[in-house]
């Protein structure tokens, strides 16, 4: 559905209650009610619902700023758009696990899509402990389907480069570049941790090898434009209860490293590994282990079913391919575990925990945990490794 456009104006909780009700079948005479929920970095989030059919939706908008840094952090009306459409495009090819988008406008930077507040931000459950039983499946099948349908081993090249031009968000990209693959690297302004961190982060700034490794990671990000990535798939951006997940928020989408989406989530789960202990712990690790079996088992099934490289059966390649997203996998996790621990921007996961002490300790193993991924990811060949090397770690 498309809405008369006009001029950008940043929505107001009652304009957001008259453009609902322009777009949505709501009853007749229902006297809606709104409220602004974004917990995240960017963006504007309303929630209007009619209370008595409990009938709602969801509109997001963009703000030609960071919302969490202010005006003076100017940022593309164009992220809006980008995520409107790869919701659409990933919904193709991953149906059920991305939330519904129901309208778009450019010009107001918004996309209206269905209400999934019946579901809890998995960052925010998992954090309470819960279990989520069909996250790894569904993330899985998220990123195998997602990530081959938009690859060179599905697409025509001039389908594929369509695509990636479509897809392009420079603006997106750098925050990126500059937020995990650079400043935690370096004595940065931006760069946010403990001053009981201190010796650990000038440690991480003088690794020479570290910051070798680093600099490759960054350039593959920087250029190889392997598939269309969601681009921050955190556990913030992903819904879930005990049945269902959807995964929200792809306004970082471009086409980049497959390693890039799969490493992001390993990452955040592997922060719930350190977080967590006895039996809640297993279950993390379970998730780790499954995510990588569902994504390499539907990325191959879908390579042999539905490939069309003319290299496709040639022996060995297949398992190339997959050795080399994995090796990026674990780089790239090991980079994001770095960033969310020292870097601009933080998970709750591991600032919200109270005792100093316990907080600084935990805070020093995810910073372990994503050097070794990063210097050792030649080395890690297997998920079963990863999940040898948190064990040793856990000590
Ligand atoms: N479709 C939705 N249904 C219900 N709540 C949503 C939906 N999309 C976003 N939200 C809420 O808004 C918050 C911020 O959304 P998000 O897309 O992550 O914004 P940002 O781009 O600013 O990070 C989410 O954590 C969630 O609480
Ligand atoms: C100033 S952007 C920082 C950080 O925020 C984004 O996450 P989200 O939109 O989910 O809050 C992204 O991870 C950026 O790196």
């Amino acid at each position: 559905m498309t809405i008369a456009s006009k001029q950008y104006e940043a929505l107001t909780e009652e304009k957001a209650i008259a453009l609902a009700q322009s777009l949505y079948p709501f009853p007749e005479g229902a006297e809606l009610v709104c409220r602004e929920i974004g917990d995240g970095n960017l963006n504007y989030v309303f929630q209007i619902k009619d209370p008595k059919s409990g009938k709602g939706l969801i509109i997001k908008q963009a703000l030609p700023y960071a919302k969490v840094v202010g005006e003076s952090w100017p940022l593309t009306l164009k992220r809006a758009t980008i995520e409107a459409n790869a919701l659409q495009k990933h919904s193709e090819f991953a149906p059920g696990l991305v939330p519904a988008v129901y309208a778009m406008d450019e010009e107001l930077a918004i996309t209206v899509m269905e209400d999934l507040s019946h579901l809890t931000i998995a960052r925010e459950g998992l954090i309470q402990g819960a279990a989520y039983p069909k996250l790894s499946e569904d993330i899985g099948e998220y990123l195998g389907r997602t990530l081959f349908h938009t690859s060179d081993f599905a697409l025509h090249p001039f389908e594929k480069k369509r695509l990636a031009v479509e897809y392009s968000n420079p603006e997106l990209c750098k925050i990126t570049e500059d937020l995990i693959f650079t400043d935690p690297f370096f004595n940065n302004d931006t760069n946010d941790y403990e001053p009981e961190l201190q010796a650990t982060v000038e440690a991480i700034w003088n690794n020479g090898p570290l910051k070798l490794e680093a600099a490759k990671l960054k350039f593959s990000f920087l250029t190889e434009a392997e598939a269309l990535l969601h681009g921050d798939l955190h556990t913030g951006s992903i819904f879930a209860s005990e049945s269902e997940t959807k995964v929200i928020d792809p306004e970082f989408a471009f086409y980049g490293p497959i390693g890039f989406d799969v490493g992001l989530f390993l990452a955040n789960l592997i922060v719930q590994s350190i977080t967590r202990s006895g039996e809640e712990r297993q279950v993390i690790v379970n998730h780790i282990e499954r995510t990588w079996e569902v994504f390499s088992t539907r990325f191959s099934e879908l390579w042999d079913r539905e490939g069309i490289e003319a290299y496709k059966d040639t022996a060995d390649y297949k398992e190339f391919i997959l050795e080399k997203i994995f090796r990026d996998t674990l780089g790239f996790a090991g980079c994001e575990l770095i960033r969310r621990t020292i870097g601009l921007a933080h998970v709750k996961d591991l600032d919200s925990i109270e005792d100093k002490n316990l907080r600084i300790r935990l805070k020093k193993k995810a910073l372990q945990t994503g050097q070794t991924l990063i210097l050792k990811r030649s080395e890690l060949t297997t998920i079963s490794a990863v999940s040898g090397l948190l064990e040793e770690l856990k000590q």
